[in-house]
């Protein structure tokens, strides 16, 4: 008889997940972050413009979640209203979904992770690790004053609601901010100069991704 030898263990292509892979695309994300009314959807337009970025805010997809009639409609509403978190998976696959869909490789994920729960969802899913995070800092007093001048007619824009999106901000936003400054990944802005000086400083951090 001869002699068995165990066959070498086969690992395809499938099997190994590597960082970063979108499907067959290699993906760079940047977190942008900051308190409610910090300007971070005004900053993601100017980046959009300038760096070629995808922007896609979690609030703007779960918004059109609710109107696109979607059985997750009603819950994600009341969360909204109420300036609670809705649960990770339905954020994490309007995301990814979003991320799937768009031809590009250089994604800006706005207002997402918004808490620990968001943070370890979204990394265990995708494998995706963000290159840095963007941290809008700006008093509550400045954001408050933003948010009830913002006539976007949002349900979420009225003083009841924003007293406990900033509660919320404190209490399971912050953390996310923490757990990203001690890996050295977060990039703090002053967000409560002018929208053209913060920015200029937005450009400098953006700089290293001009025309790639
Ligand atoms: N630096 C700034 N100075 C003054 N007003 C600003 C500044 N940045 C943004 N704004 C205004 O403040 C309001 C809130 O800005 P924006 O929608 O960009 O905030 P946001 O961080 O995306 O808020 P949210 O988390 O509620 O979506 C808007 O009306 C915007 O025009
Ligand atoms: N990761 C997220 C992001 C947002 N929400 C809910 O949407 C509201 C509005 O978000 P904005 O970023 O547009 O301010 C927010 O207060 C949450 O209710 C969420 O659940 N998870
Ligand atoms: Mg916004």
């Amino acid at each position: 008889m001869g002699t068995v030898v165990d066959a070498p263990a086969v690992v395809t292509e499938k099997e190994v997940v590597a960082e970063n892979m979108l499907g067959d695309k290699k993906v760079t994300v940047v977190f942008v972050l900051g308190g409610p009314g910090s300007g971070k959807g005004t900053q993601c337009s100017n980046i959009v413009e300038h760096f070629g970025f995808t922007h896609l805010s979690a609030g703007d997809l779960l918004r059109a979640e609710i109107k696109s009639g979607s059985e997750n409609g009603t819950m994600i509403e009341n969360m909204i209203k109420e300036g609670k978190i809705v649960p990770s998976e339905v954020t994490i696959k309007l995301l990814q979904q979003a991320m799937i869909k768009n031809e590009n490789d250089k994604f800006l994920i706005d207002g997402f992770p918004r808490n620990e729960e968001n943070r370890a969802a979204f990394e265990n899913v995708t494998k995706i690790s963000p290159a840095f995070v963007l941290f809008f800092n700006c008093s509550e007093e400045e954001m408050e004053r933003r948010l009830l001048g913002r006539n976007e007619g949002r349900v979420d824009d009225n003083i009841e609601t924003i007293r406990k999106r900033f509660k919320v901000f404190v209490e399971s936003s912050l953390p996310v901010i923490e757990y990203y400054d001690a890996k050295d990944k977060v990039k703090k802005i002053d967000a409560a100069k002018p929208i053209p000086e913060v920015f200029e400083d937005v450009k400098a951090i953006f700089a290293p991704y001009a025309n790639t």
